[in-house]
C-alpha cells in the first residue's frame, strides 16, 4: 500500500533520514517507535512532502508520488495526524473537520465520521479549543479520515494523552483500520500503546531502521531496549 524506497531527508547540509526502506501492507498497522530526535517526526513530514527529501522514491498503490506537493498527496491517499494535533482552536469542531474535505468534494462532514466519534456531533457548534487533549486527539483524526485516506499517519498520537484514553485510542484506531480498510502508521515512544495496536513494529535511531519485527514475535526487552536513554 505504502512503499518507501531508499528515502534519504536532510535539513541543510544535515541529513536526518538516511536512505530509509519499509513497505506497509494494505490494512497493517505499523509503529514506527525511537526515542526523542531520532527522525520519527522527520520521516512523517517527509512522507507528506513537508520535510525535503534528497533521494528515493514514494508510492502509494503502486503510484509514484514521490514529486508530489502535500495536497496532491493528500488527493493520493496519504493523511496525517501531526504531533500536537494542530486543530484549529478558533474554528467550530465542525468546521475542523470541514477544512479535511477538499480532495473529496463534499461540501458536509459525512455521517461516518461522526458515527466514528459522537462526541464530536455533539460538539460540533464548539470552538475546538475549548475541547480536552483526548476528544482534540479524535478531533484530528476525524479530519484526517475526511479526506478519505489509503494510509492515515499519526505522528505520536499519545502525547499529553492520560492513559485512559490512550487505550481508547487504541481500540478506536483498530475499528477505523477494520472498518474503513485502511494501513495506519503511526510513530511513538509508549511501547504498551504500540504493541496494543500494532502488526509490526519498527524501531527507527538516528534516521535508520535498526529493528523490525511482527507483533506476533516481538522481544518486548528487546524493543524497550531500544527506547531507554
Ligand atoms: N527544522 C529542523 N532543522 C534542523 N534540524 C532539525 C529540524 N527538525 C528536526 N531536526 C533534527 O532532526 C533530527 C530528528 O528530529 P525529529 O523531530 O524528526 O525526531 P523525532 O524522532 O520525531 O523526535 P521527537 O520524538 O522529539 O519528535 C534531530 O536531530 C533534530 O534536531
Amino acid at each position: 500500500m505504502l512503499a518507501i524506497e531508499g528515502l534519504r531527508v536532510a535539513y541543510g547540509e544535515s541529513e536526518v533520514i538516511h536512505g530509509l526502506e519499509a513497505e506497509v501492507a494494505p490494512n497493517e498497522i505499523v509503529a514506527i517507535m525511537g526515542r526523542n530526535g531520532m527522525g520519527k517526526t522527520t520521516l512523517m513530514k517527509a512522507l507528506m512532502g513537508i520535510a525535503l527529501t534528497t533521494a528515493g522514491a514514494l508510492r502509494i498503490s503502486d503510484r509514484d508520488i514521490t514529486a508530489l506537493k502535500s495536497h496532491q498527496r493528500v488527493a493520493a491517499g496519504l493523511a496525517y495526524v501531526p504531533q500536537g494535533r494542530m486543530i484549529f482552536p478558533a474554528m467550530t469542531v465542525e468546521e475542523n473537520i470541514e477544512t479535511g474535505l477538499t480532495v473529496t468534494g463534499e461540501r458536509e462532514v459525512p455521517k461516518d465520521i461522526y458515527e466514528l466519534f459522537p462526541v464530536l456531533l455533539d460538539m460540533r457548534r464548539r470552538k475546538a479549543g475549548n475541547l480536552s487533549g483526548g476528544q482534540q486527539q479524535q478531533l484530528a483524526i476525524a479530519r484526517a479520515l475526511a479526506s478519505r485516506p489509503k494510509v492515515l499517519l499519526l505522528d505520536e498520537p499519545t502525547e499529553g494523552i492520560q492513559p485512559s484514553i490512550i487505550r481508547e485510542m487504541a481500540r478506536m484506531l483498530k475499528t477505523i483500520r477494520d472498518t474503513r480498510g485502511l494501513s495506519i502508521v503511526v510513530s511513538e515512544q509508549v511501547l504498551s500503546f504500540a504493541l496494543d495496536i500494532a502488526d509490526r513494529v519498527l524501531v527507527l535511531e538516528n534516521g535508520e531502521i535498526v529493528h523490525s519485527e511482527s507483533r506476533a514475535t516481538i522481544d518486548e526487552a528487546k524493543v524497550a531496549n531500544f527506547l531507554s536513554v
